[in-house]
């Protein structure tokens, strides 16, 4: 679905973000987009959406080169910004209008997201707070049945509810014929959903990994003491005792910590699947 060819991208020519970034990518993703402030996450989303310009064929979606923005290719991509622009319109009439953009659209989906949102067609989108705008471009999102979803900081302004909200109703949207990439900071709002881990560092990808091959090849545990431990790939003292990352020995296998892989990563550690 997406494959980029010694990508390389700078806001200035001087100074470049990406160089020579090769990646691919097929459907059937919830990938966790990880990375730490000016990592490049956004930048790297907002290319593969075409919203950003580089030459020739270095990155295609689809089939299509994106920046060329052919409707065929932009009926089927979604990006959901942090910040989102949305009209003065009620959402009815911006879904008459909007949906059909889409050719995937599912008003039925949408609907029933609003409910779970608790959000109403007669409201007016620009009267909506931060985090109701976020909750309608998400069951927006998710309703146009794209083939490929990007959604930046999605949890950003949401309540606690509807984090647990927007968990259920993205696990229940999204087929197998799907890419879904999130980028976020908010690492436990996304911890139970992502399947895949990548993690952005300077404008390289420094780990591309499968959540499943991770809890295949570490455990997650927490420890009273670190002594007479063999073989920690990484610690970390938290308030309920030692976090730590081990190999697994045992065919013990326990849920990812996904902050203190991130973590881990970031303090790189050698981590070897
Ligand atoms: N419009 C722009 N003009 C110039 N530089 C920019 C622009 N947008 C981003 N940058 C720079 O590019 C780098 C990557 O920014 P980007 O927004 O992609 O990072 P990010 O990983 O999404 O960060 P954050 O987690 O803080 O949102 C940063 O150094 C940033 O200052």
């Amino acid at each position: 679905m997406i494959s980029t060819q010694n990508l390389t991208y700078g806001y200035s020519k001087k100074e470049l973000l990406f160089k020579d970034l090769n990646f691919t990518q097929s459907a059937g993703s919830i990938i966790g987009l990880l990375g730490k402030n000016g990592a490049g996450k956004s930048t790297l989303l907002k290319l593969i959406s075409g919203l950003l310009y580089v030459k020739d064929e270095q990155i295609k979606v689809n089939g299509y080169i994106p920046h060329k923005r052919d409707p065929d290719f932009l009926s089927d991509i979604f990006f959901v910004n942090d910040t989102p622009f949305l009209p003065s319109l009620t959402i009815k009439t911006y879904l008459q209008i909007y949906g059909a953009l889409y050719k995937s659209f599912d008003i039925e989906k949408m609907y029933k997201i609003l409910l779970e949102f608790e959000l109403q067609e007669d409201q007016n989108l620009k009267k909506l707070s931060h985090g109701q705008q976020k909750k309608f471009i998400i069951a927006f999102a998710l309703s146009t049945n794209c083939k490929l979803l990007m959604l930046d900081e999605p949890t950003n302004g949401l309540d606690i509810p509807s984090k647990s909200v927007f968990r259920k109703v993205l696990v229940n949207s999204v087929e197998d014929d799907q890419l879904v990439i999130i980028s976020t900071h908010q690492v436990k709002d996304v911890e139970t959903l992502i399947d895949k881990i990548i993690v952005v560092e300077n404008g390289s990808i420094v780990f591309n990994e499968d959540v499943y091959r991770i809890t295949e090849k570490l455990q997650f545990k927490i420890l009273n003491h670190l002594d007479d431990i063999s073989g920690i790939i990484y610690s970390e003292k938290s308030p309920m005792g030692y976090k730590v990352i081990l190999p697994v020995n045992n065919d013990e296998e326990t849920e990812m910590d996904i902050e203190l892989m991130f973590n881990a990563i970031c303090n790189k550690t050698e981590i070897n699947l």
